[in-house]
């Protein structure tokens, strides 16, 4: 069952898990199993203009700051997909026991390289499905860009770890960028951690077992503040302690997207049997 509610597009499946998905952004802001139990953090402050603090924020078409020069460089970080209103395409494209889908789309801003979004929310049972298309509305030139699902994924971090990027390489961007090879074979990111892994598997899996399957998206972001989340203005007290953050994404480098094409990128988060 879909419906929406102001901003709200909640998706219901037959199983009982849920998910809510906001048209600020098209941020996935809930996903809740049959027992009602969320696997999403979201921060109990907002703050209007700014995009939503948790569930699944879209970057794009830049990852963190732009470059200095070219057509993106006075975006904003993560750039204009996850603080743009978006538009509900209300035809269902699923919905029934196999599962639940809504499409949200956008168009670029008038001043940016065009480019049409197409982002489609997909409930089944055990798992949630996130897929981003990219098409380069233009004709003539390529259109470059970083794309980047920023999971919020609730538990703390002390107890939650991530696995599977044991021998991947990393930036550290809490020790200005240094690479580094990860020799953990759990990822746990209590304390500051801002690490960038580099082509890292498809298949990654938090200590919770929370399964994260990945397609297009080579790169791996593990991001917690950690207390320096005192001085956001969006996060409650305390809240850095509820989350650890896995957010697969192309962001080494800029994808060079040829005219008239299409892209996808898609991560699946598998919840375990319940
Ligand atoms: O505060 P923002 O803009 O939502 O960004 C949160 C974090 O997002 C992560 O993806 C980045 O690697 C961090 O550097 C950044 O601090």
């Amino acid at each position: 069952m879909i419906t929406k509610e102001n901003d709200a597009i909640k998706l219901v499946h037959d199983s009982g898990n849920s998910a809510v998905v906001s048209t600020l952004g098209a941020t996935v802001v809930s996903f809740q199993d049959a027992h009602k139990k969320e696997h999403l953090f979201l921060s109990e402050k907002r703050k209007p203009g700014k995009a939503i603090r948790g569930g699944i924020p879209i970057a794009f078409p830049v990852f963190g700051k732009p470059p200095a020069e070219g057509p993106y460089s006075d975006l904003p970080q993560h750039g204009y997909a996850r603080i743009s209103e978006w538009s509900y395409d209300e035809t269902p494209v699923m919905d029934s026991k196999d599962g639940v889908s809504v499409r949200l789309t956008l168009d670029s801003p008038p001043t940016r390289p065009p480019a049409t979004l197409v982002y489609t929310v997909t409930l089944t049972a055990h798992q949630l499905a996130c897929t981003l298309h990219v098409k380069n509305t233009s004709s003539s030139d390529v259109l470059p860009f970083q794309a980047l699902l920023h999971t919020y994924h609730l538990g703390n971090p002390r107890n939650v770890g991530v696995k599977g990027l044991k021998g991947a390489r990393f930036n550290d961007k809490t020790a200005g960028g240094n690479t580094l090879i990860e020799s953990h074979d759990v990822v746990h990111a209590d304390g500051l951690t801002d690490s960038v892994y580099l082509a890292t598997t498809n298949e990654l899996e938090l200590t919770n077992g929370v399964k994260i399957r990945k397609h297009n998206l080579p790169d791996t972001v593990v991001w917690n503040p950690s207390e320096s989340a005192k001085s956001m203005d969006d996060m409650h007290d305390g809240g850095w302690n509820e989350f650890v953050c896995v957010e697969p994404g192309h962001v080494n480098d800029f994808y060079q997207l040829e005219a008239g094409k299409e892209w996808v990128g898609m991560q699946v988060i598998t919840l375990p049997s319940q």
